[in-house]
């Protein structure tokens, strides 16, 4: 929701319009771009991704799940097959996918699926402006009522299909430009607060301190070793089946990417630390067994040190499954798309790979059967400026949807 956000839009739209789409952007922000094609009322394919970033970020993290769709139906714009399309197609750039700045990740692409809760429009940033402020000052008026009426109707949707860079290695690896996505990781937000006694770097005794930088450093080596090595922190009677320590430890990945603290200065022991905590696996059960491990040894170590802890839960999202079917018509159109590119039938497999980046498409997925593609990108690398796709593989990636629209439109 940055002057920038707002730039990106805007110039999407110009995009929209040349590529033949009727547009218009909602009240929280999502660029939308529709084209009825021949049966105005039938189910809509909806397509798209985010249009934000991260802090210092890539420029296809997003980006590219937008372009590739615009410029698949600019083609049919041009050979005049847009209003050809058997059933309405919809693009949507979500407004805040991230959750950067307000730490509520898929805020456009929840509303869309109705499962943004009013209470978000309350949800502050770090100078305390609400979503809602935020938006006023992009000059949308955003209101509970035109929240809700923000949700589609599932009956009236198809299916969603996005498409993303890898942001992993594996695609690079095998040397395939595509891969069908199977499934998300779930995901878990914290934020935690340690508060203790602010003092004089010189005069306070170590043996007299309650240092909540260092109950936080404490904590997040916890975390860092109970993420490595679940097995060992989690008894696991093997009765459960709720969560398999398997598929736990295989895909269990945390990361603090935020600490601050008060008063932040070289000859002062801090008053209070805050840190986020990201946690996320395939495993929902074992994702709640890891936050409740975490949270309890956590308060142990705040005991141990008179330090007071608080967790506050910023955002939970269920590990997501692709539906099989949508995931097989994409891949044949990545066949299609790959022969009419370089010539020759495609003989290897498309790989197929779990996602541990979270994706519009979770969210999607409460309103539609989602399907994703994924496009390879160098060394794996994403949220970096050094994030880059090859002209082919970004190629690759358009032909793919256009075969996918042409054969399934
Ligand atoms: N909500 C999110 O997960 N946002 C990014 N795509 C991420 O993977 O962190
Ligand atoms: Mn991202
Ligand atoms: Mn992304």
């Amino acid at each position: 929701m940055s002057p920038a956000a707002v730039r990106a839009g805007n110039l999407i739209r110009e995009w929209m319009e040349d590529a033949g789409l009727r547009t218009w952007v909602d009240s929280l922000g999502n660029v939308h771009g529709r084209v009825e094609g021949r049966n105005a009322s039938a189910e809509a394919l909806l397509m798209g991704s985010h249009l934000d970033t991260v802090v210092d970020a890539g420029k296809f993290d997003g980006s590219l799940g937008i372009i590739s769709v615009l410029a698949a139906l600019k083609v049919l714009n041009i050979n005049g097959k847009l209003g050809e399309l058997s059933r309405p197609v919809e693009v949507i750039a979500f407004s805040d996918e991230e959750g950067v700045r307000f730490q509520s990740t898929f805020l456009g692409s929840a509303a869309v699926a109705g499962i943004l809760p009013v209470s978000a429009l309350k949800i502050t940033d770090k100078s305390d402006v609400t979503i809602q402020d935020a938006l006023k000052k992009n000059s949308i008026e955003i209101t509970e009522e035109n929240l809700l009426q923000l949700k589609y109707d599932p009956k009236s949707v198809w299916g969603y299909v996005e498409i993303h860079i890898e942001q992993g290695p594996v695609l690079e690896w095998v040397g395939y430009p595509l891969a069908v996505v199977k499934g998300i990781a779930g995901q878990t937000r914290l934020k935690v607060t340690m508060r203790g006694s602010q003092g004089h770097a010189g005069t306070v005794p170590m043996s007299m301190r309650h240092d909540p930088m260092a109950s936080a450093a404490e904590a997040i080596v916890l975390l860092e070793s109970l993420c490595k090595h679940p097995q060992d922190f989690l008894s696991f009677d093997g009765h459960c089946k709720s969560f398999s320590m398997e598929s736990l430890s295989t895909s269990l990945v945390c990361t603090v990417g935020e600490i601050s603290t008060w008063p932040s200065a070289s000859n002062v022991i801090p008053g209070q630390v805050t840190f986020t905590v990201d946690l996320r696996t395939i495993d929902d059960m074992g994702r709640e067994a890891v936050v409740y491990e975490f949270s309890n040894r956590m308060y142990q170590i705040c005991d141990k040190r008179s330090v007071s802890c608080t967790i506050d839960h910023k955002h939970d999202a269920d590990a997501v499954i692709c539906d099989s079917e949508l995931s097989s018509k994409l891949k044949s159109a990545t066949y299609i798309g790959l022969k009419r590119m370089t010539g020759a039938a495609i003989e290897d497999e498309v790989p197929v790979l779990m996602s541990g980046a979270g994706h519009d498409a979770m969210a999607l997925s409460h309103l539609t059967k989602v399907g994703m593609l994924f496009v390879r990108c160098r060394g794996g690398i994403s949220h970096s400026p050094e994030e880059h796709v090859l002209d082919d593989d970004v190629w690759a990636s358009g032909l793919a949807i256009l075969a996918f629209i042409e054969t399934q439109m």
